[in-house]
């Protein structure tokens, strides 16, 4: 599609150029006919091509094939029907005042398409071809012409060359380009995943929070957040081994995770052992209920390490506030954090919320 962008300069070119060729010398009154006729015929696939160009979103969805089976015949109308002007300029005498202005005009048409055409080096060699191989024979035949054949046949080769050059370094910078946009995505990504649990990380969490925050009070959009701790994980870790911690923590990861449908929520390692749910558009209360369902199923389910069917409990603090430009976000945290803390010191495996910030 890069060719539909790079080729629209060329359709208006090709509309006006015989006419901008004829007039100052005269060649329309000379020979009315054959000026009307070819300009008429030049104006007629610039259209169709500005149509083709107008649609290309449509008939490119629809198939692209059919886009670029339509592009390549357009164009190489356009050269053919050029191809049979500059031929007939240099085999008939009536063209004679006006066949170096046409050689200078198809010269600088045949250079310009080669540049259009780069991405599709191919159709730009047979571009180029049709548009000036009819001349060199032509050249050849005609007596008095070789000079201009031999010319022409140089100019072909020398920007034919041209083309294949900057056709490979176009193809090269395309595939450091797509390259460059891949590793971006994957160091977007990375950017935001945590490593070990493939849940969000910390910096992504707070970009969010932030984020939530701005709408929540401009929208009055109740905001909840847990602040999730994994209970013991100290003694866990030192009875179990670290790897097993670590294979514990992605365990939690993934069962809190089954809880976080809506796309506005999401779940995010807070640090070490910790995790944090935010939550937008949840009144305390059902926050409170969806804590308890994590809460529950960590409890009830276990996990597997190394053949043995392992147990965690998760100690949650909820707090959940309509967020209020003038305050800071913090204060959820905070509170989030004191309910959690009041859940650890309650005897852990249970959901502790602050009540003066519930809804
Ligand atoms: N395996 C593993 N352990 C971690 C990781 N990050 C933190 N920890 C461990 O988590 C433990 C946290 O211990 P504490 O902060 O004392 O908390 P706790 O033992 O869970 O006690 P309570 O929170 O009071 O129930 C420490 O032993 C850390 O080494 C990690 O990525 N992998």
């Amino acid at each position: 599609m890069d060719l539909r962008r790079r080729s629209m300069t060329g359709i208006v070119v090709y509309a006006v150029m015989l006419p901008a060729v004829f007039w100052p010398f005269d060649f329309h009154t000379e020979e009315p006919t054959l000026s009307l006729a070819f300009a008429v015929i030049m104006l007629t696939i610039s259209v169709v091509r500005l149509a083709h160009w107008f649609f290309s979103d449509a008939i490119y969805n629809y198939s692209p094939n059919l886009w670029r089976n339509g592009f390549t015949i357009l164009s190489l109308l356009h050269a053919s029907v050029l191809s049979l002007f500059f031929g007939l300029a240099i085999y008939d005498p009536r063209f004679t005042p006006i066949l170096h202005v046409t050689m200078l005009a198809i010269g600088g048409i045949a250079s310009s398409a080669i540049v259009a055409l780069t991405p599709r080096i191919s159709l730009a060699l047979l571009n180029l071809g049709m548009l000036l191989v009819p001349s060199i024979i032509a050249g050849f035949i005609i007596d008095n012409k070789l000079p201009y054949a031999l010319m022409i046949l140089v100019y072909v080769v020398f920007i034919g060359l041209m083309g294949v050059r900057s056709s490979r370094e176009y193809n090269r910078s395309f595939e450091i380009e797509t390259q460059l946009d891949g590793q971006k995505k994957i160091l977007e990504q990375l950017n935001k995943v945590d490593v070990l649990t493939n849940i969000y990380n910390r910096g992504y969490f707070n970009s969010e929070f932030e984020r939530q925050w701005q709408m929540g009070s401009r929208h009055k959009i109740s905001t909840a957040l847990m602040l999730i701790d994994v209970d013991h994980f100290k003694v866990f870790n030192d009875h179990h081994g670290h790897l097993c911690g670590d294979a514990c923590l992605i365990h939690v990861a993934n069962l809190m995770k089954r809880h976080i449908k809506r796309t506005t929520d999401l779940v995010a390692r807070f640090g070490g052992e910790e995790f944090v749910v935010l939550l937008s558009g949840y009144s305390g209360k059902d926050a409170i209920t969806l804590a308890e369902k994590i809460r529950l199923s960590i409890e009830s389910t276990p996990f597997n390490y190394e053949g043995n069917e392992l147990y965690v409990t998760i100690s949650i603090g909820v707090a959940s506030t309509i967020p209020d430009s003038q305050s800071d976000k913090k204060i959820l945290l905070e509170a989030a954090d004191k309910a959690m803390y009041n859940a650890k010191r309650a005897g852990r495996n249970q959901v502790f919320s602050t009540i003066e910030l519930l809804n």
